[in-house]
C-alpha cells in the first residue's frame, strides 16, 4: 500500500528551494518543453474554470516529464481583487504523484513556488534576451511577484539602479523600506521606466500601463500580469514595436490579452533560443511573454520533495 503523502508546508518550501538549484533546472526544462517531444515531456494549456461568483479563475496545470519520472499538477486560484480587498490575489498548491503507480507523494505550497519560479523564469528571459551592461532595473507593481522578481534580479544581476512604481507612493515606499538594497520609489510609470534597461509588470492591471512611448529602445520587458485573453498590460505599440517571445507559444496564444489583443506575433519560445534554434535578439527591444507553465511548477515540486526527502532520510 502507498504511503500517505507528504505535506510539505510554506515554511519548508521556502527553506528547501534556492534560485541557484531552481534556474539550471527550469532552463532545461523550458528547452525540453520547446522540442515538443512528448516522449519526454507533457504539458497541454492550462484548463482555466471561471469562478464568476468571485471574479477569478481556477487554474489546474498537469505536467508530466516521462524520462525524470515526474508527474504533478497544480491548483492555482487567481483573482481580480477590487482596490483595498484584504483577500489573496492567487492561492495555489502543487502535487506531486508516483507515475507508476498513481499515488500522491506530496501535496505541497505552491505559493511560494509560484512566485519564485516565475521570477526565476523572468531572470532567465533577461539573461538570454537583455542587453548587456544593464544598469536600470524598473518593477512595476510591488505585491508578492515584484518581491521575488527583486530578489532574483538583484541576485543575479549588477543593476546601478532599481526603481519601484506603485498606484499609491505609499506602497512603493513601503515596498523600498522592506528590501535590503537600494530602491527609487516612483509616482508615475514613466519615471520608473523612462531609461530603464529592465522593466518587469507585475500588477494585477486588465488595461495597460506600460506603453512603448516609455520604453528606450533595445530594453527588455518581462511582462508577467494580464494571464487572460482580455487583460492588458502593455499598449499596442510596444507589442508590435518589441520581438516578442513566451514561456509557451500555445499558452500566449490563448491567454494573452497583450499578444491577442495587440495582433502581436510570437517570435520565439524561450526554450527555443536555449535550444538555438531561434536568436535572441538582444540588440532590440524585446518583451517576454509569461503566462506560467505547469511543467514550470513540476520542476520545482521535484526540487523541494527530493531536498524535503534527504533531510528526512538523516533524521
Ligand atoms: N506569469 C505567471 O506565471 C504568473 C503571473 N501572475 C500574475 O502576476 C500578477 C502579480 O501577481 P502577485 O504579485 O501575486 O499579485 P499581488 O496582488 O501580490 O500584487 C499585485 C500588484 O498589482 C497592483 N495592482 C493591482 N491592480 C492594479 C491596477 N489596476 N493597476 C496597476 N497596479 C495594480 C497591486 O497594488 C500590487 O502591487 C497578477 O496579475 C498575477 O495573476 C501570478 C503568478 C504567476
Ligand atoms: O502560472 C501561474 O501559476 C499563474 N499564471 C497566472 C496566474 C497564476
Amino acid at each position: 500500500m502507498a504511503t500517505p503523502p507528504a505535506i510539505i508546508w510554506k515554511d519548508a518550501v521556502e527553506r528547501l528551494l534556492r534560485y541557484r538549484e531552481l534556474i539550471p533546472r527550469l532552463e532545461v526544462a523550458l528547452g525540453k518543453f520547446s522540442r515538443r517531444d512528448s516522449a519526454e515531456l507533457i504539458q497541454p494549456v492550462r484548463t482555466t474554470v471561471p469562478l464568476q461568483k468571485y471574479n477569478g479563475f481556477l487554474g489546474l496545470m498537469p505536467a508530466y516529464m516521462e524520462n525524470d519520472g515526474v508527474l504533478s499538477t497544480k491548483f492555482v486560484c487567481f483573482y481580480k481583487r477590487e482596490d483595498g480587498s484584504t483577500l489573496p490575489a492567487t492561492q495555489a498548491t502543487v502535487v506531486l504523484l508516483d507515475p507508476e503507480y498513481g499515488n500522491v507523494k506530496a501535496v505541497m505550497d505552491g505559493e511560494v513556488i509560484t512566485d519564485m519560479r516565475t521570477a526565476a523564469v523572468s531572470a532567465i528571459s533577461a539573461k538570454l534576451l537583455m542587453r548587456p551592461g544593464a544598469e536600470v532595473l524598473a518593477i512595476l507593481g510591488t505585491g508578492r511577484q515584484a518581491l521575488s522578481h527583486y530578489n532574483v534580479f538583484t541576485e543575479m544581476f549588477s543593476f546601478k539602479e532599481v526603481r519601484v512604481w506603485s498606484r499609491t507612493k505609499e506602497k512603493a515606499e513601503r515596498f523600498r523600506d522592506s528590501v535590503s538594497g537600494p530602491v527609487t520609489a516612483c509616482v508615475s510609470v514613466e519615471e520608473a521606466v523612462r531609461g530603464a534597461d529592465a522593466i518587469v509588470t507585475v500588477t494585477r492591471c486588465t488595461e495597460p500601463v506600460l506603453f512603448g512611448q516609455w520604453v528606450k529602445a533595445g530594453a527588455h520587458v518581462a511582462a508577467v500580469g494580464a494571464c487572460r485573453p482580455n487583460w492588458r498590460e502593455l499598449d499596442d505599440v510596444l507589442m508590435k514595436e518589441a520581438v516578442v517571445y513566451a514561456d509557451s507559444r500555445e499558452g500566449a496564444m490563448a491567454e494573452s490579452g497583450d499578444i491577442v489583443l495587440s495582433g502581436a506575433e510570437v517570435f520565439a519560445e524561450l526554450g527555443d533560443v536555449i535550444n538555438g534554434t531561434k536568436p535572441a535578439h538582444r540588440e532590440k527591444t524585446t518583451v517576454f511573454k509569461s503566462l506560467g507553465m505547469g511543467v514550470q511548477d513540476a520542476v520545482s515540486a521535484k526540487l523541494v520533495f527530493d531536498q524535503w526527502k534527504a533531510g528526512h532520510s538523516q533524521l
